[in-house]
């Protein structure tokens, strides 16, 4: 396939684009802490047993919570400057749904260079992410895998938006124990990057995906 999608020299810095970015290291650790320990909640509402009393209380412990948290928000839009365990400086969503660091909905999916080229990460989904019995839902690990293909695009200086996505369900996918994902990009058209990866479990492939990004405009590219 024909390479000629230019990599941009630097990535693209958000605050040109009139977003404002959070550099990951500055994220208070009990932030982080706090975002784990709502992790734990959400699964643990979501499995629970108690009887009434508890479940009254700890609905007035959450809402009590809760209530402390009201103040001063990030916009939404806001980005996170991540540097990878291998150096590698990437901009996120702070709130990605699959990989952002304050959000108690994502995973989270973390991504580094694979030895062999690409990305690779581990993620380890719990009941919270269930679709048939002990298994991830489908619409999730299609979320995992739009994600890695787009950080893979963004890793080779290519960051883009999803245009079109394909998912194939080889083999079950069970919940709490880790998934492998990896993700490269396999061709350049122009501004379309053609992209591929997989999850696996034990080393055995349960879904596999292929995408579309188209790079982002960016000035300079006279319309290529
Ligand atoms: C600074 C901030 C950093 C940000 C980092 C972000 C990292 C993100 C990581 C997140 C990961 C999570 C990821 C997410 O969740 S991304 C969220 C889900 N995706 C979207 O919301 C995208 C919605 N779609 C669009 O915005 C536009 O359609 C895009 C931007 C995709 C293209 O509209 P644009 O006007 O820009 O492009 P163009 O029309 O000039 O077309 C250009 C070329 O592409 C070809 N084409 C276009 N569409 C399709 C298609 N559907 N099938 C096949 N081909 C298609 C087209 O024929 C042409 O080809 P060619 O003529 O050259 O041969």
């Amino acid at each position: 396939m024909t390479v000629d999608a230019k990599p941009v020299a630097e990535l693209p810095d958000p605050r040109d684009f009139g977003l404002a970015v959070v550099p990951e290291k500055e994220i208070p650790a009990e932030l982080a802490s706090l975002v784990e320990e709502v992790r734990s909640l959400v699964d643990a509402v979501a499995h629970t047993k108690a009887g009434a009393h508890e479940l009254a209380a700890a609905r007035d412990a959450v809402a009590a919570a809760n209530a402390c948290l009201q103040g001063d928000r990030h916009d939404v839009g806001t980005m996170v400057q991540q540097t990878w365990p291998d150096g590698r400086v990437e901009y996120g969503t702070l709130t990605n749904v699959v990989s952002g660091p304050t959000n108690a909905a994502a995973p989270p999916l973390r991504m580094e260079a694979a030895p062999e080229g690409g990305l690779r990460g581990e993620v380890v989904l719990n009941g919270t992410y269930q679709g048939p019995p002990g298994l991830v839902h489908g619409g999730w690990l299609a979320a995992l895998l739009d994600q890695a293909l787009g950080a893979a695009a963004g890793a080779e200086g290519m960051p883009g938006l999803t245009a079109d996505l394909n998912v194939n369900y080889r083999n079950p996918s069970p919940l709490d124990t880790p998934l492998e994902v990896t993700a490269r990009v396999t061709g350049t058209e122009r501004r379309k990057v053609f992209v591929a990866g997989e999850v696996r479990h034990g080393g055995r492939v349960t879904a596999e995906g292929t995408a579309l990004m188209v790079r982002m405009n960016l000035p300079g590219d006279g319309g290529a």
